[in-house]
């Protein structure tokens, strides 16, 4: 099987890269998705100054029994704009596309963020991060659909209307769906969905301290792994079938061939990990590489193509 694929025209090895947060916050860490058999990579979410972020503990695996997965309040640490646009100039983009995630704190750094990527002129993608659930204080605009619109008005034009893509929350409700992807198909330069972010503000409590396990937000914090994977399948599917002008990049409860299948099925064009990765590190691209094309070869499947968005009702 071939697990070829093409995002924005450029061409990929294979539809799978990280989450944007994971793996991807220091040179070391970008270098090593570099190296990696991830067929794309994208940067921390930064804002325009450096940010230490929240106290720690402020990730933790929760792998008690089943489900397995993440909870992280981690509160947007990043080396800062500046940090990720040096990155940017110095990426192999022969070995695999980048993608620049930004997630500023005020319209204004957003735009500010934009406006030196447009003059950089480079080659990597934009994802604007409007789901961080862990900035204390900080409303997640995707929740705010009034501020999402006014906001992707301002940044298409702010970027010239080069295509560019959202990192989208969870959302549970059909009127929801049906109303954020309104707004998104009003604005033809936003290329790609990315669904979904962690679902934010969970609880995880430890029985024998009877207390909870991060720091911050009182332990509140995003949910990520087995817990999500319904969820993003179902915002993946909601958005390709809403938006059929724009890709959807799926993420949320990927550990394996099995998840990254589903994701591609519901309408996913690239497949990002998150948890999975942060527990197993850059060579589960190769695993899950290797398990993806074992599924589509015991089911006589070639390539992406004849099953990606083929997912079957009753
Ligand atoms: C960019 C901040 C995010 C963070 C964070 O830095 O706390 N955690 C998430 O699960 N998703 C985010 O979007």
């Amino acid at each position: 099987p071939n697990l070829a694929t093409t995002f924005l025209d450029l061409p990929l090895n294979n539809p799978l890269m990280n989450a944007s947060g994971v793996w991807c916050s220091v040179g070391s860490q970008l270098e090593a998705l570099q190296e990696s058999e991830a067929g794309a990579m994208v940067t921390k979410s930064c804002t325009l100054q450096p940010r230490d972020g929240n106290p720690e503990p402020r990730y933790r695996v929760l792998n008690g029994d089943k489900p397995w997965g993440s909870i992280n309040s981690m509160g947007l640490p990043n080396e800062g704009f500046a940090y990720y646009l040096r990155y940017t100039e110095r990426h192999d983009y022969e070995s695999k596309p980048l993608f620049i995630s930004i997630s500023g704190l005020t319209l204004d750094d957003n735009l500010a963020m934009i406006d030196s990527l447009k003059d950089a002129v480079t080659p990597a993608i934009l994802e604007i991060n409007l789901s961080c659930p862990n900035v204390p204080g900080k409303a997640q605009l995707g929740y705010d659909f009034d501020a999402m619109d006014t906001l992707l008005a301002e940044v298409t034009s702010g970027y010239g209307q080069r295509a560019l893509g959202v990192k989208l929350p969870p959302y549970f409700d059909i009127a929801h769906f049906d109303e954020a992807a309104a707004i998104l198909n009003r604005y033809p330069s936003v290329a790609f969905v990315t669904c979904i972010n962690s679902i934010g503000n969970a609880l995880a409590i430890d029985i024998d301290s009877e207390s909870v396990i991060i720091k911050p937000k009182d332990g509140f914090g995003g949910l990520g792994g087995d817990y999500v994977l319904p969820t993003a399948l179902a915002n993946v599917n909601a958005f390709y079938r809403r938006c059929p002008e724009k890709a959807i990049i799926g993420c949320g409860g990927v550990k394996s061939g099995q998840e990254a299948f589903m994701h591609i099925l519901a309408g996913a064009t690239l497949v990002q990990m998150g948890t999975a990765l942060y527990e197993e590190g850059p060579s589960i691209f190769g695993r899950v590489k290797a398990e993806l094309s074992e599924i589509m070869e015991k089911k006589g499947y070639s390539s992406l193509s004849q099953f990606h968005g083929k997912l079957k009702t009753l």
